[in-house]
């Protein structure tokens, strides 16, 4: 009897403790003096943030009410809103050694091949040191023919949907023409997407591109309760070497992950042509330009990597790396080569001076260098990444130890998100021209070092910026230089944004007309 009154005693006790705890956790922002509306309890503003239909305009909105600086809750976890670009510039580039990582599911470090987006303090910047002069100019020379035949094959498979059809969905071809380039890229595998509609590869990226990570059970389960994380981990890890085991011992009732979860499957691709390549002589090698070659000259030579490696790569980091750049290049990309298409459907006086622009090179194939040429591409590009940003959620920094910034004292662990439409769409920053309009010269004035963060800013800012703006100024080149693009008749229908990860548009019917 005493005993059951004591346990149930220290229950209640504890109980009260959590609740007063989490209670206090909630004036953290009250204290500092930072508004924001209020909290729910235990799901602070994520029971608010998972159930809108966009996370980029619900920031906005409170941006409205509360101003630049803003505080919001992840549970208990204090979030910085935020679109105050010089407090950005501080915590992007200024102070980046305080906030050097992304807030991040922890599904993605869950084992040793974290990749560069998930990696923190020493290991990204191992990382990002052996990857950037992947991504050199010179190098991306050099796999210039690469992209040039994907488009091709692009272009081609345009013409004949064309002919077929009064209108048609330019995105899928997009879709398909970034796989295709990435592959070829990053793999140094051919493909051809635009034929193999029933590209194994393509169909388990496709899975994987619809799963949201941010938005699954198990994440948000750790985003509410940090203190869960270290024990959802490692029972995922569990789960995962006993389905190996059990497979091995009867394979026949146990299926093969590696079949059932794309994820494993397109990794072991990678750990293939990673085996192939390792048996091809050193001739043979020399010869290869792609991103996963490149990755493997900066491999580790030593047997003991963790422990003696100092700027190479491990195995595991170049396929969780080439995994990552099929991830972040083909959805971005293809969605921001949409979003081009659809500008230039609906602009026709814009189209025909990209057209004159291009066809003033007197070329009908465009490579690093030719495109480096064209300067209201340029223009027209940025105006497209400023209206139509790919990536609201991915803009974020954890702060790593406690610090000031602009006089607001920051506590290790707290998020600090940035509000990339209310800054693209400030007429401060990009005024005297209503930002709402599509002004390409606008970027012919200079604007503020954070106005423009489509690619991020700072050590961390995207590492395929270029790569991706190179594919995108080869394609839109091409295609103009052969064809008039004119809107379908279902093309606002298909323009709708729908805001997951990545911003894109459900579709983008339009007609081609080939030009004299
Ligand atoms: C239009 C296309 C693209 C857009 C809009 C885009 C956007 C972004 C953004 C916003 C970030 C976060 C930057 C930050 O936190 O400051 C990022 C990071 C990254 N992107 Fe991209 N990206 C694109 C294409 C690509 C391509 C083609 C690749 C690779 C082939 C790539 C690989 C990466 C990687 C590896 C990171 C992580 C960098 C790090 O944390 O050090 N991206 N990207």
């Amino acid at each position: 009897m005493y005993l059951t009154i004591i346990v149930v005693a220290c229950f209640i006790s504890l109980l009260v403790i959590y609740l007063s705890i989490l209670k206090s956790r909630y004036s953290y922002f009250q204290c500092r003096g930072i508004p924001g509306p209020s909290p729910t309890f235990f799901l602070g503003h994520f029971g608010i943030i998972w159930s809108t239909k966009s996370y980029s305009r619900q920031l906005q909105s409170w941006t409205k009410q509360f101003g630049s600086i803003y505080g919001i809750f992840e549970g208990t976890r204090p979030f910085y809103v935020v679109s105050d670009v010089d407090f950005l510039q501080n915590i992007f580039i200024h102070q980046f050694s305080s906030f050097n990582s992304h807030r991040i599911s922890f599904l993605y470090k869950l084992s040793k091949s974290v990749h560069l987006i998930g990696a923190d303090s020493a290991r990204w910047h191992q990382q990002r040191h052996a990857i950037n002069p992947a991504f050199s100019a010179a190098k991306l020379k050099l796999m210039d023919p690469l992209i040039d035949r994907c488009i091709e094959s692009f272009i081609e498979k345009s013409s004949e949907i064309n002919q077929e059809s009064n209108e048609f969905d330019i995105y899928k071809l997009y879709q398909r023409l970034t796989m295709d380039v990435i592959c070829h890229c990053a793999f140094g595998i051919d493909t051809d997407m635009q034929n193999d509609v029933d590209n194994e590869m393509m169909a388990k990226a496709a899975v994987i591109f619809k799963q949201d990570v941010e938005r699954m059970s198990l994440t948000k389960l750790s985003y509410l309760m940090p203190w869960l994380t270290p024990i959802l981990t490692r029972f995922l890890l569990f789960q995962t070497v006993l389905f190996h085991t059990l497979h091995r011992l009867a394979p026949t009732i146990f299926p093969d992950l590696t079949d059932k979860i794309p994820r494993f499957w397109l990794l072991a691709r990678v750990q293939q042509v990673i085996d192939a390549r390792n048996t091809e002589s050193g001739a043979d090698t020399a010869k290869r330009i792609d991103l996963l070659q490149l990755m493997l000259d900066a491999k580790t030579t030593s047997q003991h990597e963790e422990t003696t490696r100092e700027k190479g790569l491990t195995n595991d980091e170049i396929k969780a790396n080439i995994f990552l750049f099929m991830v972040a290049g083909f959805d971005t990309t293809s969605t921001m080569l949409a979003n081009c298409t659809y500008v230039l459907a609906i602009k026709p006086a814009i189209q025909e001076k990209l057209y004159e622009e291009i066809h003033s090179l007197e070329k009908d194939k465009f490579d690093y260098d030719t495109i480096t040429k064209l300067e209201y591409m340029e223009l027209f590009l940025r105006e497209v990444l400023r209206m139509y940003p790919a990536s609201t959620s991915v803009l974020t920094r954890v702060c790593n130890e406690t610090t000031t910034v602009c006089g607001h004292l920051i506590e290790k662990g707290s998020v600090i998100q940035t509000d990339l439409f209310t800054i693209h769409y400030n007429p401060d920053l990009w005024g005297p021209d209503d930002p709402h309009e599509f002004v390409p010269e606008r970027h012919l004035t200079k604007r503020h070092p954070m106005a423009l963060l489509t690619f991020g800013a700072g050590p961390r800012i995207c590492i395929g910026m270029r790569f991706a703006m190179m594919e995108i100024k080869m394609t839109l080149a091409r295609l103009l230089h052969d064809y008039k693009i004119l809107p379908g008749k279902h093309l606002e229908e298909g323009f709708q944004l729908r805001d997951g990860f990545v911003i894109q548009p459900d579709a983008v019917y339009i007609k081609l007309q080939k030009r004299n």
